[in-house]
């Protein structure tokens, strides 16, 4: 790649209007390189900071967007069914080490009589939200489940959220593959049938 290549890849990723101080990001990045024992002013490492400010500016995105807002679109469809979109990928970000999480969620819910059905982007849309910011599975998985019961009023939801953590496998413990499996249920989906059901749509693949 080129400088010039270099730089309009940067343009290109730049977020005038992120909410993120992106300067400060980069003197903490510059800190860090030295600490590690680089040199940040050799040739490859001189647009670090920079690069891992705007990159940070996006993977942490999430902790300046709102579900309400993302979930005010709703159609009037008489559907008191459960709709499940499953197998939704995602990247997030341990809290307790900065370093990547991920896998899939899995999203249903049953419309109220009166309740509100939302497009199904928007459930993939929402667990973005949630993900684009430093986290923990546990709480990934409830903040998800707690937006569509308050925004939704749906008669109940569950979310089922599968990842691999790389805080376990490229460090620390270091046992790759191990999988992480969390779910949260609310209203009706508590029920034992309705319960069984939504998780076998989830995981009989
Ligand atoms: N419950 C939960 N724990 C997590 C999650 N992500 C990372 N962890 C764990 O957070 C814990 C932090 O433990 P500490 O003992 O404070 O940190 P550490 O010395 O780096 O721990 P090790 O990872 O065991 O080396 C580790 O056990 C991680 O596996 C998560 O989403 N949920
Ligand atoms: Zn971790």
């Amino acid at each position: 790649m080129t400088d010039f290549d270099d730089e309009l890849t940067l343009t290109e990723l730049t977020d005038t209007a992120s909410p993120v101080d992106q300067p400060r990001i980069e003197r903490a990045v510059r800190e860090i390189l030295l600490a590690i024992g680089e040199d940040p002013d050799r040739d490859g490492l001189l647009k670090t900071p920079e690069r891992v400010a705007k990159s940070y500016a996006e993977i942490f995105a999430g902790l300046h967007q709102s579900p309400e807002d993302l979930l005010a679109t709703t159609f009037d469809l008489d559907h008191e069914e459960m709709v499940l979109v499953k197998d939704i990928p995602f990247y997030s970000t341990c809290e307790h080490h900065l370093v990547p999480f991920h896998g899939s969620a899995h999203i249903g819910y049953i419309p109220s009589h009166d309740g509100k059905v939302t497009g199904l982007s928007k459930l993939a849309r929402l667990v973005d939200v949630y993900a684009r910011r430093p986290q923990v599975q546990e709480r990934l998985t409830t903040q998800i489940v707690d937006a569509l019961m308050s925004n939704l009023e749906p008669v109940g939801a569950i979310v089922v959220i599968e990842c691999e953590h790389l805080c376990m496998s490229m460090r620390g413990v270091r046992k790759p593959g191990a999988k992480t499996v969390t779910s949260a249920v609310r209203g009706q989906l508590r029920e034992t049938a309705t319960r069984a059901e939504a998780m076998s749509l989830i995981l009989g693949r």
